[in-house]
């Protein structure tokens, strides 16, 4: 079992890791190839998932909101006066991660702590990070060179979460005065916690209780991470108030079962029940990419005004100055100067591990170098590499 708290170190650089998006029309295809190969997902998917993108001019917001992101977190570093630059490097599309870990190298670093803009414990936000920081060491021939770290999974970090807080709270208000101008001031409100679906497998491999030494009863860390986080935000914001965890973006192959229900369903379903107004909190996410400005303000959005139920959509974290500090804050856990030794977390899964368990996020496709994973050998530096140097 992995110790939930790693001993801090002295790290020469931020790494700000990403999905990555397409830039024009020209990337969309390559994008989606890069995102799907070897995941099993069908043509009629890929084709459906690239109208997304056209009709937005081929570009997906998510590049312009990590340059948002790092600018924020190189201003806030400058203001606690730590000196650590903010590297960004994607996984789907340039500047790809190989590339950069190579000019970090080259620029002379020789120990990264990596950020990156996912939440949960699943394979696609967790895993597939560390894999692909682990492939890209191998590939570069970086191995025992440079160092890459990667701070906890920040699901009930207070800087990820009370963004959410104050999010719900004004929707909650917005959706009450929408209903209030029709007439049904009264009227029954939801709130909808939507996060990206998954296939259950890989839910089920994300973690489970006794192997993370948390007690929860759902047979998924990603499941029971975000019914905690949600449980802590309405705790905050209304404990009276009735939600529910919902699903987007399914894709995949339609015989396996992906994690239910979808969120139109359940908006089709709480509507039958008598729902008039709905708040759609994109608790799964941490910028209003594509996935939800799509799936949401596109598509839920559109079952919402089918269905004559009032909608409003809360905020990402985005740049929210909580959740940019509180990013500075889980990179200060993890450094020797300016170190903090709180570990804050607003649900009793957490605070998560720094270090993942072995098998933790499994790839059911083949095992992979990974870093930050007990028993890993990769991602760290040989005892013949000077740090500073
Ligand atoms: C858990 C999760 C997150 C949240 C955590 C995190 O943020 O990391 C996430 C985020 C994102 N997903 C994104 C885009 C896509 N995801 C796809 C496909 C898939 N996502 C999956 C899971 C997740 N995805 C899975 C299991 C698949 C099937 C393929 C596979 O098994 O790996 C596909 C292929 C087409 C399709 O199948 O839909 C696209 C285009 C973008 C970028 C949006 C933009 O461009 O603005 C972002 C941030
Ligand atoms: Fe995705």
């Amino acid at each position: 079992m992995s110790a939930p708290v790693s001993a801090p170190a002295e790290y020469d650089a931020i790494l700000l890791a990403s999905f990555g998006g397409p830039e024009g029309q020209d990337d969309v295809i390559p994008f989606l190839r890069n995102v799907t190969r070897g995941r099993g997902i069908p043509d009629e998917r890929l084709e459906e998932v690239s109208h997304h993108y056209r009709k937005n001019g081929g570009i997906s917001p998510i590049n312009a909101q990590n340059r948002a992101l790092k600018a924020a977190l190189e201003a806030e570093l400058a203001a606690r006066d730590i000196e650590l630059p903010v590297l960004w490097g994607n996984r789907n599309w340039d500047p790809y991660i190989p590339a950069v870990l190579q000019e970090a190298y080259d620029a002379g670093h020789r120990r990264l702590l990596m950020v990156t803009t996912s939440a949960y414990s699943s394979y696609s936000s967790c895993r597939q990070y560390r894999e692909d920081i682990g492939m890209a060491l191998t590939e570069t021939g970086l191995d025992g060179k440079l160092a890459v770290d990667k701070v906890r999974q920040y699901f009930d970090h207070p800087g990820f979460v009370e963004p959410f807080i104050e999010g719900t709270a004004a929707s909650l208000v917005k959706v009450r005065a929408l209903l209030a101008e029709a007439g049904t001031p009264e009227a029954p409100i939801h709130v909808m916690f939507a996060t990206h679906s998954i296939p259950t497998r890989d839910a089920e491999a994300s973690g489970h209780s006794e192997l993370e030494l948390r007690e929860f009863t759902e047979n998924s860390a990603y499941v029971a991470q975000h019914l905690a986080a949600a449980e802590a935000i309405m705790a905050a914001v209304d404990p009276a108030q009735e939600w529910s965890l919902v699903y987007q973006s399914r894709s995949g192959a339609p015989h396996v079962p992906w994690l239910e229900p979808d969120i139109n369903d359940a908006l089709a379903e709480r509507a039958a029940a008598g729902t008039k107004g709905v708040v759609v909190v994109p608790l799964g996410f941490v910028s209003d990419h594509m996935e939800v400005r799509w799936d949401l303000d596109t598509e839920a959005a559109e079952t919402c005004a089918e269905l004559g139920l009032a909608f409003d959509r809360s905020p990402t974290p985005g740049t929210h100055e909580k959740f940019v500090s509180g990013l500075v804050d889980l990179i200060c856990e993890r450094t020797i100067e300016n170190h903090i030794e709180e570990r804050p977390a607003m649900t009793k899964l957490g605070p998560w591990f720094d270090v993942c368990n072995p098998g933790c996020c499994a790839n059911f496709r083949g095992e992979k170098p990974v870093i930050s994973e007990v028993g890993s050998t990769v991602g760290l530096l040989s005892a013949s590499t000077k740090v500073g140097s």
